[in-house]
């Protein structure tokens, strides 16, 4: 029984998959401009994502990056920067002469008006030489105070002057708030149309992420369950083991709240939640996942702190060796009211959902990296195979977003031999032991929508106003109230007590994430 209900499920999640996922086979052509090309994010992500696509053949030679930043490089001193970040994300022996030709520099600081001239000048002259059609990405992979500014002059100096198309990408965090990121907005919309920004949320880049639209609307057996009928609760977790690491300036100012929860995790709420899109355009996927942050219930004085907490990391041990707490990282105040863990239960107040808790927690330094969905079913109205004394195992969905990815589906079947009791079995779909290959990256897969013109899995200005608005009502809370029991978990577990009794009073508890994982099959 196992087997069979096991190549159903993988056989139809297949055929549909491959019906719905387009190959794309465009080799777009464009010049790729990155402010901020000297920083961390070009050098981890953006510049081996870019190599990864030009080695499947999906970038042509069609294609030129200036990387701007402030320091002084000449291009054979970025180029070399360049190789080592791929050699360093992958590739080690590979021959990368010809892709790092493509790599151009140039040393400008954003806050001055003058060095956008030679900019443009650098652009276009690279535009002739590659044979561009004057198609341009704008990158900002820099600090968020500058993405309004290099978009003003952006437009202001012409280099959005172009005869081609001409798109921003753009890094979060997309404002701090919900006024600061209408003003944000507002500038960059003087230079862009909502439909040439893309927002990054590299959420929405991860496989199985992209994954849950398939799952969901290409699967007969889950949808129509999929509704406050059948489904119990929803939880939401994604834990991670690294601290607060060289970033305490910015996270002092953010906290897991605004760093998680307002992009990452809400996204993934509204996909799991969101209606089937009449079609499956960008227009129409964005507008179901916009009506869901409509429909979740504000939380506003009292009830923040009823449906929501707040931990902060203390000292402890991760593998063994000796972490220090938030309050003693580098550039963090050491009276720090700052949260490095949320739990929260939300709800969303449609004909569908009505009633079913979505639990969510994001932290750091806790026991385990893991993203993770568990979509737990209601209990049958009647048990006939366990002994009165015996519980039934509730039937779970879990969607495995990383480290490993796939989905298990938990069901109850008949033991081996006389006896007619039942016993709880997993059925397990691991991507890679499907696949065969290692998954593209986030970025990868981002960089290339964007080239294609696909703003699907990028955030629509409306999303990110709603979420903002949701989160600022329980930042308020959280920053008028002083947290007197911060640290209140120690590095290494899952986070503080209350975060257990936040389901624990509506009779449920946190699935172990570690006992879910999957398994390679
Ligand atoms: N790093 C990561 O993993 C992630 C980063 N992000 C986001 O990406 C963005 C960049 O982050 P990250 O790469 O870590 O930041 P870094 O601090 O590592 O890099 C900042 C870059 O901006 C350049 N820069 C700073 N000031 C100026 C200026 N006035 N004019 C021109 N260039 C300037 C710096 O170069 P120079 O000093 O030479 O001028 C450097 O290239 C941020 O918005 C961040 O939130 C988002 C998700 C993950
Ligand atoms: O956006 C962010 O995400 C990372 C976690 O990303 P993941 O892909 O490793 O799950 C987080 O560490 C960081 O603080 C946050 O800014």
């Amino acid at each position: 029984m196992k087997n069979i209900l096991y190549s159903f499920i993988i056989k139809e999640f297949l055929l549909k998959r491959g019906s719905r996922n387009v190959i794309h086979t465009e080799k777009p052509t464009a010049l790729i401009m990155i402010f901020g090309a000297t920083g961390d994010l070009a050098k981890r992500k953006l510049f081996p994502s870019l190599y990864r696509l030009y080695q499947k053949g999906k970038l042509s030679e069609r294609f030129a990056v200036v990387g701007v930043a402030r320091r002084a490089l000449s291009n054979e001193e970025f180029q070399l920067s360049v190789k080592e970040s791929i050699e360093a994300a992958s590739d080690k022996n590979g021959n990368h002469d010809e892709f790092i030709s493509h790599f151009h520099y140039h040393s400008h600081d954003v806050t001055d008006s003058s060095s956008y001239l030679s900019l443009k000048q650098m652009a276009s002259d690279l535009d002739s030489h590659y044979g561009l059609g004057g198609n341009r990405i704008f990158y900002l992979a820099m600090a968020p105070e500058f993405f309004g500014t290099i978009a003003e002059h952006l437009k202001a100096d012409g280099l959005t002057d172009v005869a081609g198309f001409k798109r921003l990408v753009i890094e979060k965090p997309f404002g701090h708030d919900v006024e600061s990121a209408k003003q944000l907005n507002k500038q960059i919309r003087n230079a862009f149309s909502e439909d040439e920004i893309y927002r990054i949320d590299h959420y929405l880049g991860k496989e199985m992420v992209q994954n849950i639209e398939v799952i969901r609307f290409a699967n007969a057996i889950f949808e129509p369950l999929w509704n406050n009928r059948y489904i119990s609760n929803i939880q939401l977790t994604s834990s991670e083991v690294l601290g607060v690491e060289e970033r305490g300036r910015y996270y002092e100012t953010s906290g897991a709240l605004r760093d998680m929860v307002q992009n990452h995790m809400l996204q993934m709420v509204a996909l799991l939640a969101m209606e089937p899109p009449i079609r499956l355009t960008t227009e129409e996927i964005r507008s179901e996942k916009v009506k869901v942050l409509r429909a979740m219930r504000p939380l506003e004085g009292d009830a923040v702190n009823e449906h929501f907490v707040r931990g902060q990391y203390g000292k402890g041990k991760i593998d063994g060796e000796e972490v220090p707490a938030y309050r003693d990282e580098p550039m963090v105040n050491p009276a720090s009211n700052t949260e490095t863990f949320v739990a929260g239960k939300l709800l969303i107040d449609n004909f569908r959902w009505a009633g079913v808790p979505i639990y969510i927690r994001t932290g750091k330094r806790m026991e385990t990296k893991s993203t993770k969905i568990v979509i737990q079913f209601k209990d049958i109205p009647m048990n006939l195979y366990y002994q009165s004394e015996q519980t039934l195992n509730p039937n779970l969905l879990v969607i495995h977003i990383q480290p490993g990815e796939g989905i298990s589906l938990y069901l109850n079947a008949k033991k081996s031999g006389q006896n007619v009791e039942a016993t709880p079995v997993k059925l397990n779909f691991a991507n890679k032991g499907i696949d065969g290959i290692n998954t593209p990256e986030a970025y990868e897969k981002l960089l290339y929508d964007c080239m294609r013109g696909d703003a699907t899995n990028f955030t629509h200005w409306d999303e990110v106003a709603l979420s903002w608005s949701f989160v600022d009502k329980i930042s308020e809370v959280w920053e008028s109230e002083k947290a007197e029991n911060f640290p209140n978990y120690e590095s290494g577990t899952m986070g503080p007590r209350e975060a257990d009794q936040l389901l624990e009073k509506d009779g449920f508890f946190w699935w172990p994430v570690t006992d879910l994982n999957v398994d390679n099959c």
